[in-house]
């Protein structure tokens, strides 16, 4: 079964008197265990998708199935409970928490939406700072480590509840090309030892190649959708 189904996916803006149709009817399945991007110029819709499938936007119609539930209904409660289960989110900005340490800001997550147990807290943040090459740094504060760095953390906490699936709006933005390939491989790394979705969305053509299934969107709609797995 595909972990998000959209059907006829629309989502129109009210701009004073115009309505902007930024997502216009687009069809998608994305099978669990996948490495997809959303590609497309500025404007395309890329952001827009990505917040409905967070559920941090709902559709204007359509349907839209993620990990076997119709997000398209939910209400904003039933929302941030369905994401705490089941989304990880990664920033172009990182979006740590400054007065957090490394170790702190990936664990906040747990003490938000889990009732774990302290030890199993512990080794939980443990394992996820370790996969990101971040063990040694748990004790840094945001302000001491680099971008690319951040962009690592911000990645173990996305995993760190054991989410399904991962969303990640423009990832790479704020990193150098050698950096932002590392970040892509590094998810690509974390989707083969923790079997996480990863659905990235980016502008930058030198980042795009590196996912496996390619959607790439133009005024709303999705004119290609190349790789396994991801069927317009
Ligand atoms: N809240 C909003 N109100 C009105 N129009 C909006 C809103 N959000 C997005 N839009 C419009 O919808 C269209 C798609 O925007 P979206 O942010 O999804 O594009 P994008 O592909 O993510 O662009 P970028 O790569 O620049 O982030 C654009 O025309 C945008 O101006």
């Amino acid at each position: 079964m595909a972990l998000v189904e959209a059907r006829d996916l629309h989502k129109s803006y009210q701009d004073g008197t115009t309505v902007v149709h930024a997502v216009d009817g687009v069809s998608f399945a994305i099978e669990p265990g996948s490495l997809v991007s959303f590609v497309g110029p500025s404007g395309s819709g890329k952001s827009t998708l990505l917040n409905m499938i967070g559920c941090l936007d709902r559709p204007s119609s359509g349907s839209l199935t993620v990990a076997g539930q119709d997000v398209s209904r939910l209400t904003p409660r039933e929302s941030a409970r369905f994401r705490g289960q089941h989304i990880g989110f990664i920033f172009q900005d990182f979006n740590l928490i400054p007065i957090l340490t490394v170790y702190e800001n990936i664990e906040y997550p747990l003490l938000m939406v889990q009732n774990w147990a302290p030890e199993r807290r512990r080794r939980q943040v443990e394992t996820v700072l370790a996969a990101v090459g971040m063990a040694d740094q748990g004790h840094k504060y945001p302000q001491q480590i680099s971008g690319g760095q951040k962009q690592r953390v911000a990645v173990a906490r996305a995993l760190v509840s054991q989410a399904q699936l991962v969303l990640a709006d423009e990832p790479t933005a704020n990193l150098d090309k050698a950096t932002a390939l590392q970040i892509i491989a590094l998810m690509k790394r974390m989707r083969d030892d923790f079997g996480t979705t990863f659905i990235f969305s980016t502008h930058d053509p030198k980042i795009v190649g590196t996912a496996e299934i390619i959607l790439t969107l133009e005024d709303g709609r999705l004119v290609s959708a190349e790789g396994h797995g991801g069927t317009p």
